[in-house]
């Protein structure tokens, strides 16, 4: 049985890739992401794979648009039986809630299991200078939890945010709210374009739910080895 707590990134622009991964993965992981580098040059067929071989698909575009547009794209994303889907957080309160009614009225309608709907906070690769930059008045964690406190307020399942905010969007957001955490690298790991990051098991421990774990994987000499020793470390948690 796979730990469905993982999320493997698919970030690949060929199908091959994708096959020759999840094959030398196997049972260790059910859940995969497919994000935009995949999705844009291959297309739904990326998504209808996985969904074939019985995987879980968090399919990760990051909707950022005016509230009608967020909406209706995701109510075409939902058809590609995806469990996961997601928004930009700074897109607003309105556009979220836009988002999850059409979704759930969507979902209704054509008898689908509606999928979950997450938002993206402060992206994982944003450090403090690029912050600075940015001209924002609040510390990082704090802008985190207020776009968690309005992505629950608004009718979401959770947020995607890095390790290091999850116990305070725990304890903001409460036990059910999902805190899907990317910037996951096991110790001593490079941390490529990553900012804020943590342990797998550093990251279980804060409240994160899912751990959205790319590289560490994907460009591992040996794979299986990586992803056998990251399930390792998070059944100590
Ligand atoms: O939404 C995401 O999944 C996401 C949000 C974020 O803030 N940071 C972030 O890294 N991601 C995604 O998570 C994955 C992390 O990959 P690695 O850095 O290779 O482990 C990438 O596919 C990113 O697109």
């Amino acid at each position: 049985m796979s730990d469905e707590r993982l999320i493997a990134a698919l970030d690949f622009h060929t199908m091959e890739n994708v096959r020759s991964l999840v094959s030398v993965l196997g049972d260790r992981v059910g859940y995969y992401k497919v994000g935009m580098e995949l999705f844009y040059r291959v297309g739904p067929e990326a998504v209808t794979w996985l969904r074939e071989q019985g995987k879980h698909v968090f399919l990760d575009l990051k909707l950022h648009d005016i509230p009608n547009t967020v909406a209706g794209g995701l109510c075409s994303l939902m058809c590609l039986g995806a469990s996961m889907l997601n928004v930009h957080a700074g897109g607003g309160y309105t556009m979220m809630k836009t988002s999850a009614d059409r979704l759930h009225e969507e979902a209704a309608r054509l008898g689908f299991v509606c999928p979950k709907l997450i938002a993206v906070t402060v992206l994982t690769s944003i450090g403090q200078k690029d912050w600075d930059g940015l001209g924002q008045a609040l510390p990082i964690s704090d802008a985190v939890v207020r776009y968690a406190s309005l992505a629950k307020q608004a009718g979401l399942d959770g947020v995607v945010a890095s390790p290091q905010e999850a116990a305070l969007i725990r304890k903001a957001c409460g036990p059910d709210f999902l805190i899907v955490t990317p910037g996951v690298r096991p110790a001593g790991a490079s941390t490529d374009d990553q900012s804020r990051i943590a342990t797998p098991a550093a990251a279980l421990r804060a409240g994160a739910s899912h751990l959205v774990i790319g590289r560490p994987i994907r460009a591992a000499a040996d794979p299986g080895a990586a992803a056998d020793a990251i399930l390792k470390e998070m059944e100590t948690v």
